[in-house]
């Protein structure tokens, strides 16, 4: 039996891009459809979508039920407004589970007046089952919790939990925000496709179809990055030309690092809002 199955009801509080993305995974991964409740008063086509798809009721506002797990993924700068709302459906037996960027344990808990709470950053990866988590448990949160917030994230993909809540800043600069580096890094190649004269929809072909051998490459092969960067790079041939340019002092690297310092910044500010 799967462990969803043993969790009992699960509000998800945000039928939104990310909301839905997880609660596709976990319908999927053997949560009854009865055990998930959806609270989104303004839900897009994929909310909806998924309420057909498996009977679910989307509400507007958070009715009486107080559930196992309540999942809050609304966005960071309205969340202190939906906290007001959610009391009533706070029972002594709720763990929450927060994927908000930058908000913390100890803002959560005192929105909500429970410290059972577990603060996570997923990615949208998560929608096929590929997404990667972190996850911090705040002071309250027993080991059932635990593994209860385990099964939800692990629907989505791997889990990795810290111990320290500040590495969660971290995490959302590099992984909950990495796909769209990688997709900008598609455009970007495309874009530099198309000024060497090839026609914009084979420029976009070809660099979206490496991006995904690149990474279907890596899934298979868990030899490191720098090794499979090796096995492109013929000696002095066109790959080392590219890289010198790429591996330079004012390449890649410091540029990503610069990217994701200004994430890490943006997910330390909503926290302070
Ligand atoms: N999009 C991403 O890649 C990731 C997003 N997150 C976090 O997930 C959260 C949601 O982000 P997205 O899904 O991208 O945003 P979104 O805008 O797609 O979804 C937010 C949803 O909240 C709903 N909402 C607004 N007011 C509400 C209320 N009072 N009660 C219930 N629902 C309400 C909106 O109608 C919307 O459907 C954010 O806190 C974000 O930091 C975390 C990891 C990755
Ligand atoms: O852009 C954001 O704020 C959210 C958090 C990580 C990915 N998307």
């Amino acid at each position: 039996m799967s462990r969803l199955h043993e969790i009992g009801p699960v509000m998800l509080v945000g039928a939104g891009k990310m909301g839905i993305a997880l609660a596709r995974g976990w319908l999927d991964a053997g949560l009854p459809p009865g055990n998930l409740v959806l609270v989104d008063p303004v839900p897009g086509d994929a909310a909806r979508e998924l309420a057909e798809d498996f009977g679910l009721v989307i509400n507007s506002e958070a009715l009486g039920l107080q559930p196992n797990v309540l999942v809050l993924a609304v966005k960071p700068q309205i969340i202190a407004e939906v906290m007001k709302t959610l009391a009533p459906v706070i029972g002594n037996h709720t763990l929450v589970l927060s994927i908000a960027a930058g908000v913390s344990i100890a803002s959560l808990s005192e929105g909500l007046g429970t410290g059972r709470v577990v603060r996570s950053m997923p990615n949208t990866p998560a929608q096929i089952g590929k997404g990667i988590s972190g996850a911090v448990a705040g002071p309250d949160v027993a080991r059932q919790d635990r593994d209860a917030a385990d099964a939800l994230l692990a629907a989505a993909g791997q889990v990795v939990w810290f111990d320290a809540e500040g590495d969660l800043d971290a995490v959302t600069a590099v992984s909950g925000s990495g796909p769209a580096y990688v997709f900008n890094m598609v455009e970007a190649l495309a874009a530099a496709g198309i000024a060497q004269g090839l026609p914009e929809h084979v420029a976009m072909q070809l660099a979206r179809q490496t991006v995904i051998g690149a990474a279907a490459l890596m899934e298979a092969d868990p030899a490191p990055a720098s090794v499979l960067r090796q096995n492109v790079t013929s000696p002095n041939g066109t790959t080392a030309a590219a890289l010198d340019v790429l591996m330079a002092s004012d390449g890649l690297t410091p540029l990503l690092e610069r990217a994701v310092v200004a994430a890490r910044q943006r997910s330390e500010e909503l926290g302070r809002n």
